[in-house]
């Protein structure tokens, strides 16, 4: 993994000509001309370069279609950037719409089946734990001042229940084990001698209970171990079963439909005749998964209009993430297809780079559509864009705490739009990765989070927004089981 710094000049080759010349003529914007370096201090209100027009409806708390299938939508032309919302506005819809369908009912599932989802009711203890006085040592039980006389009978060890000591007597006992009625102390092997008569002595004083571990010191039963709304992570399905849980009580994982659009995507092989490889169909589910969901299908569809309709149609998913066909080219189907079947468009465009023709709708009650680009790049934009605070609010996971680094190295800036860069984590630094163009995965590949551009770019030094991926993040993110 190679840590490399991005140059403006090399950044703005990625930009296409509009967006260049937007970079040399948009006056006030605090950025010189695409090749001629960066701002000296940042735009003081990130999202406050738009074009003019605030956002349409979407994002502002009212459900209203922004005009879907009532003009032609030409992409970059002026009336899709006047539709297109703000990244952070289209985050909180995304969140906003989740919650509009209320509580999910909960499910009762296996421990093994539970990693990764949301307790739905609190962990209340089940037993008191430890449940009975046990050994914390390897050594002898001991009864009373030393020397002690030996029982013969063996150690202690396991589940066996132990005759009751009597004053003078130890026995050998294993760590765990059950101490025996009127036991006094655990005298730890290292710390006793027998002597020719095989009676113990302690090379220590004893301390009256030392070593044991008495019954309830952890928690009594009934008592809370965790509230509603923990995250299940691996250490929570140890206390759950420590506290003797066969079940957890969760917040079930959204269930996930995936429909791959496109006629030129090969599965196996390599790309050929201008055919590529779907890169997306092998992406997105073990990410949904990260991001606490379940992929129930992942449908390749090709540009068939009729097929995503019935796809769409047919779908009981919470969700249905489409990739591909967002744009206005003649075989982007998505956005007639939701016209069609009457969807209500929450989010038509957002004003992020890459992805900015990712879109957000709700196709029926309960159930939401995220189309993400086909631009391999701008599809994780549109994932973590729409879809992460979509399904967390879903599967009730607590949003992560929002945290900034320093750039190592400046990133150029869209004029108006926020941009998503693969950055690696270099000791208290985010450095800025090369290979960040919308068609490309080689940066985010190797990057451990996203740095949040704002809209005019960043400075070296200058703190930014991350966002962390679920593999390069410590917490439940990593496990993908
Ligand atoms: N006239 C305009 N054209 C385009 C605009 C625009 O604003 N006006 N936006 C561009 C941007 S930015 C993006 S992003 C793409 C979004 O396009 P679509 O969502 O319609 O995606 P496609 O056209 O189907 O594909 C784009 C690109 O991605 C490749 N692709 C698609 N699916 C996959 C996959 N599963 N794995 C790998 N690669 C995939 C596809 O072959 C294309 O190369 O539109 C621009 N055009
Ligand atoms: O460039 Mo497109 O910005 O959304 O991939």
């Amino acid at each position: 993994m190679t840590a490399r710094g991005t140059r403006a000049g090399e950044d703005a080759e990625e930009l296409d000509v509009e967006e260049a010349l937007a970079l040399v003529k948009e006056p006030g914007n605090g950025i010189g001309p695409a090749h001629g370096g960066l701002p000296t201090s940042g735009p003081a209100s990130p999202q406050g370069h738009g074009i003019g027009h605030g956002p349409l409806t979407p994002g502002h708390g009212t459900m209203h279609s922004p005009g879907l299938g009532e003009s032609p939508r030409t992409g970059h032309s002026p009336d899709a950037h006047h539709h297109a919302t703000p990244w952070p506005q289209a985050r909180e819809t995304a969140a906003r719409a989740a919650r509009g369908g209320g509580r999910r009912t909960p499910v009762s599932v296996s421990l093994d089946a539970a990693l990764g989802l949301v307790l739905a009711e609190p962990l209340a203890a089940l037993t008191d734990l430890p449940s009975f006085d046990t050994s914390a040592m390897d050594g002898w039980a001991v009864a009373g001042p030393g020397p002690w006389d030996v029982r013969e009978e063996g150690a202690l060890a396991g589940h066996a229940r132990p005759e009751p000591l009597t004053d003078g007597e130890a026995v050998r006992i294993a760590t765990g084990a059950r101490i025996p009625q009127d036991t006094t102390a655990v005298l730890r092997s290292e710390h006793g001698r027998t002597d020719a008569k095989g009676r113990l002595h302690s090379i220590r004083e004893v301390s009256h209970g030392q070593d044991i571990r008495g019954r309830a010191q952890e928690c009594r039963s009934g008592d809370q171990l965790l509230p509603v709304g923990t995250l299940v992570t691996p250490a929570v399905l140890g206390l759950a079963a420590a506290a003797g849980y066969d079940t957890l009580t969760a917040v079930p994982r959204p269930r996930v439909d995936v429909l791959v659009l496109g006629d030129e995507l090969l599965t196996t092989g390599l790309p050929h005749d201008g055919l590529i490889r779907d890169a997306l169909g092998p992406m997105l589910p073990p990410w949904l998964r990260a991001l606490g969901a379940e992929t129930a299908t992942v449908r390749r569809i090709g540009d068939d209009a009729k097929a995503l309709h019935k796809a769409i149609d047919r779908s009981e998913a919470d969700l249905i993430v489409t990739t591909g066909g967002t744009a206005s080219g003649p075989v982007d189907h998505v956005h007639p297809t939701l016209s069609r079947l009457g969807a209500e468009l929450l989010v038509d465009g957002v004003k992020v780079r890459p992805g900015h023709p990712m879109l957000l709708a709700r196709t029926k009650e309960n159930q939401h559509l995220v189309g993400l680009p086909g631009n391999p790049l701008a599809a994780v934009s549109g994932l973590l864009t729409l879809a992460e605070p979509l399904l967390r609010t879903l599967a009730a996971r607590p949003a992560p705490e929002p945290y900034t680094l320093p750039l190592k190295d400046a990133v150029h800036g869209h004029p108006y739009d926020t941009r998503l860069v693969p950055v690696v984590l270099r000791g208290d630094h985010a450095v800025p990765l090369h290979y960040n163009g919308p068609a490309m995965l080689r940066g985010v590949a190797a990057a451990d989070a996203l740095a949040v551009v704002p809209p005019g770019g960043a400075r070296a030094g200058q703190e930014t927004e991350l966002l962390d991926l679920p593999w390069a993040a410590a917490g439940i993110g990593v496990c993908f089981t």
